[in-house]
């Protein structure tokens, strides 16, 4: 079946923003040329290393006459590619959809001729400090590849080429991020099984603690292999598979069956891969500048501290409070209520971290302790942080949801009502 030929303009201001809202300030820029300490190469020298260019871009595929290359349209004032559905993209794919837009560039969902299956194709912008933050990502991704023997941790990376001056690189399609999926959920959490599973694989794909064994081989990950994301975030993170059940949401019990709100989504798998390489960087000793989405932002980062593998391990912390509750656990756009925020919840910073800020951070200590309540910008300031419950009631929180999924399904959770009396006490 022919498909229509609409043309999709990069996101506008009449879109509905696909990711949260965040100030420009709030994502780090593109770090370039810092991977394995050296400048990246001309990407012109890449693409021609077995690249599929335009320019030999064929008009047959296994002997089927296909439609050429569409016309030349020039790309949008950011560099943008600009595309109609039903495009091919080389002769081997077909443009079916857009699937996503980030800093880098857009994903598409394509056809692949050859594999015949649907490919999610990231189209970078081109513009040259991403296109070098490209071809990192794709040094990355082959490593990791190379690595991750049951292709089950982070996505595989197929294919990739040179279009047109832009850097497209072929990935496995996967599901909705765990964002889009919460978005569309009412930001109703996860349940805590998933949740659990979720934080396995998450710490299996970036730290050194799991050691998996497979064909007996130990396979080494992300930070065995010295490599930190620095970008780890819920719309990083994809679920394999986009089958979902509705089932009804005990929170939401009083209410009637014929009222949407009543059901709430539950993902049928909890098989995640972690996407977007773009900002992985090789550890080294003198790393300071300012990495991570804000509200995954470790306080090291902030700081100035000088940073490394556990940026990413806080980034994980993060993630898992907000699959639990539904809502990011530090929302802020400013420096120091986000650390008056991770005083509240994870209690006073120590003296060895307060006395070695850099002279950037400088501002947010006094007398040797955070500079808060007296330096925050407004009442509203004081009374977000003071919103914020403690870890413990988080932890105390967590566990009654546990409990009470698995009392109304009449199982036996791993908590007894004595642990709930201490848990409270805590709290
Ligand atoms: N393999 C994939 N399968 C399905 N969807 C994908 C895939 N890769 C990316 N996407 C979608 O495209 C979006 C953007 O992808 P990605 O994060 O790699 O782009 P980016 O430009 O590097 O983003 P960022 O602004 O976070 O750096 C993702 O949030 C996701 O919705």
């Amino acid at each position: 079946m022919e498909m229509e030929h609409v043309t999709i303009f990069p996101i506008t201001h009449l879109d509905r923003p696909r990711k949260r809202p965040r100030f420009g300030w709030d994502v780090p820029q593109a770090q370039v040329g810092n991977f394995c300490g050296q400048e990246v190469g001309n990407v012109a020298s890449y693409a021609s290393s077995g690249a599929i260019s335009d320019h030999t871009s064929s008009l047959f595929v296994k002997g089927v006459a296909q439609n050429g290359s569409p016309p030349w349209r020039e790309d949008d004032k950011d560099g943008h590619y600009m595309f109609a559905l039903g495009d091919n993209l080389t002769s081997r794919y077909k443009i079916h959809n857009k699937m996503g837009e980030g800093t880098f560039g857009q994903v598409l969902e394509c056809w692949d001729r050859e594999r015949k299956e649907m490919v999610a194709i990231k189209i970078v912008r081109g513009i040259k400090k991403y296109k070098e933050a490209a071809m990192i990502e794709i040094e990355v991704l082959q490593q990791l590849g190379k690595h991750d023997t049951g292709g089950n941790r982070c996505v595989q990376i197929r294919n990739w080429f040179d279009y047109r001056n832009h850097i497209c690189i072929v990935f496995e399609k996967l599901g909705p991020s765990l964002y889009d999926f919460l978005r569309k959920n009412n930001y109703r959490s996860f349940p805590i099984d998933h949740v659990r599973e979720i934080g396995r694989q998450l710490l299996e794909c970036v730290a050194c603690v799991y050691y998996v064994e497979i064909h007996n081989e130990i396979s080494l990950f992300m930070h065995d292999l010295h490599m930190i994301h620095t970008d780890l975030k819920p719309e990083n993170i994809l679920l394999v598979s986009s089958d979902y059940v509705k089932v009804p949401d005990y929170k939401n019990s009083t209410r009637s069956p014929k009222d949407s709100s009543y059901y709430k989504r539950v993902p049928k798998s909890s098989a995640i891969k972690v996407i977007d390489f773009g900002s992985t960087t090789y550890e080294r000793q003198d790393q300071n500048y300012i990495v991570s989405t804000r509200h995954y932002r470790a306080p090291e980062v902030i700081l100035g501290l000088g940073w490394s593998y556990p940026c990413d391990v806080w980034s994980v912390g993060c993630i898992l409070v907000e699959l639990c509750t539904g809502e990011a656990l530090f929302q802020t756009h400013e420096n120091l209520e986000h650390l008056a925020m991770m005083e509240r919840v994870l209690g006073p910073m120590t003296q060895n971290m307060l006395k070695r800020v850099d002279r950037h951070a400088e501002k947010y200590v006094r007398r040797g302790r955070l500079d808060w309540p007296e330096g925050a910008a407004s009442r509203e300031s004081i009374k977000a942080v003071l919103k914020l419950p403690r870890l413990q009631v988080y932890v105390f929180f967590i566990c009654i949801c546990f409990c009470e999924i698995k009392s109304s399904n009449a199982t036996c959770g791993p908590f007894s009502r004595g642990s709930y009396t201490s848990l409270a006490r805590i709290a």
